[in-house]
């Protein structure tokens, strides 16, 4: 991983309305759907990072804290967090607009991790992600223990492997 890119120029921003189709019986957005446009909006900024295709590896909790209604106006807002070596953890914010009532709400968050793959569809090393705000390095900093906390929960990684996980609950060998 030589080369370098600031987490910036991966921020993708996706708008969507929400129509009767999206819905269920509540008329509220559907679970899937809003997954499906997360999927789209974060696969752009992983992409834009590695300036390759990427796959999806896995999905963190997301988090549904607010219904999204009929004929509201969804914002997505996707940028890598950090890169790792053929892999990179995205972070996706969506809000919900009722721009008649002028009103905003912050609805969703989540952590998706992408694999880059080359020409021949196996995974190949990503630049460097370079956090700027104090926000991104926020993110940056978590991001290494979320990893190992994904990747013990997908059978990848043994506890006992997870240096940062352990820093953090104090457990000494
Ligand atoms: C945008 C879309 O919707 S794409 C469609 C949905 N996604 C797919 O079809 C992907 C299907 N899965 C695959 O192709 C493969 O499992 C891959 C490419 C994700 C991983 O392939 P593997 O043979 O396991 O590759 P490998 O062991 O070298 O791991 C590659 C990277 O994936 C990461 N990875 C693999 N599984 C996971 C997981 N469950 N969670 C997080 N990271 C993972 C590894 O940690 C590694 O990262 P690193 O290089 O940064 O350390």
């Amino acid at each position: 991983m030589t080369e370098k890119k600031i987490v910036k120029e991966s921020l993708t921003t996706m708008t969507e309305m929400v129509f009767p189709n999206h819905t269920n019986g509540l008329n509220n957005l559907m679970g899937g759907w809003l997954m499906y446009w997360m999927d789209i909006v974060a696969a752009i900024a992983a992409q834009r990072h590695a300036s390759a295709i990427v796959v999806t590896a896995s999905v963190d909790n997301i988090s549904f804290s607010e219904p999204i209604k009929v004929g509201d106006v969804v914002t997505l807002r996707a940028q890598v967090t950090r890169a790792f070596n053929t892999s990179m953890e995205v972070y996706i914010e969506a809000w919900t607009e009722n721009i008649p009532n002028r009103r905003k709400l912050a609805t969703n968050k989540a952590f998706f991790t992408f694999v880059a793959l080359d020409k021949d569809g196996k995974p190949t090393t990503v630049p460097e992600a370079v956090p700027e705000t104090e926000a991104e390095n926020s993110l940056y900093e978590g991001a290494l223990r979320r990893r190992q906390l994904r990747l013990i929960l997908a059978g990848r990684m043994t506890p006992n492997d997870a240096n940062e996980l352990k820093a953090i609950f104090d457990i000494k060998e």
